[in-house]
């Protein structure tokens, strides 16, 4: 994995112990991702732990602190791919301080609910977020007819 990039994303609940809703963010860059939805993060710098470098994000991205839950199990020890350079591992977590506001990299941040997860799938995320929402809708025990899908 060496030379590989790490992303961290934040999969912003309105509460770890009893989520019912999410924080999604949607991209202004690349013009690839441009418009697309994501889980808030970004690059672990280097020597940098990846559950600071998603505190930090955070705060620069959304204006928020959080506190962390348990990590997303991930298909590799590396995350889950998003490119052939680039994996991502996403942190439940939930808002300790602040309101969300897209500050940068972001044109708008919204909450879906947690009630029917085909509501989640049937947003535009980045195509390489589509089995990490499938995974997290499962994980946090959300129906959806696609939920199982791949
Ligand atoms: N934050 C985030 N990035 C994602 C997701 N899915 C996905 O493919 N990516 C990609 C988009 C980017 O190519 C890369 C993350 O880079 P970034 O631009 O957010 O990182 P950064 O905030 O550290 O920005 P920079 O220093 O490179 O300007 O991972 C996702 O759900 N969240």
């Amino acid at each position: 994995m060496t030379g590989q990039i790490l992303v961290v994303g934040g999969a912003v609940l309105d509460s770890l112990g009893e989520p019912t809703r999410m924080l999604v963010a949607r991209r202004t860059a690349p013009e690839q991702f441009a418009g697309l939805w994501e889980f808030p993060g970004g690059k672990v710098e280097p020597d940098e732990a990846p559950e600071a470098a998603l505190h930090r994000e955070l705060r620069e991205e959304l204006g928020i602190g959080v506190r962390l839950g348990s990590e997303l199990h991930a298909v590799t020890a590396a995350g889950w791919p998003l490119s052939e350079k680039a994996s991502m591992r996403v942190w439940l977590a939930e808002i300790a301080q602040g309101e969300p506001r897209p500050l940068e990299d972001h044109d708008e941040v919204k909450w879906f609910s947690l009630a029917d997860g085909d509501e989640a799938l049937n947003l535009p995320w980045i195509p390489a977020d589509f089995p990490i929402v499938r995974a997290l809708l499962q994980s946090l025990d959300v129906r959806s007819d696609s939920a199982t899908g791949s």
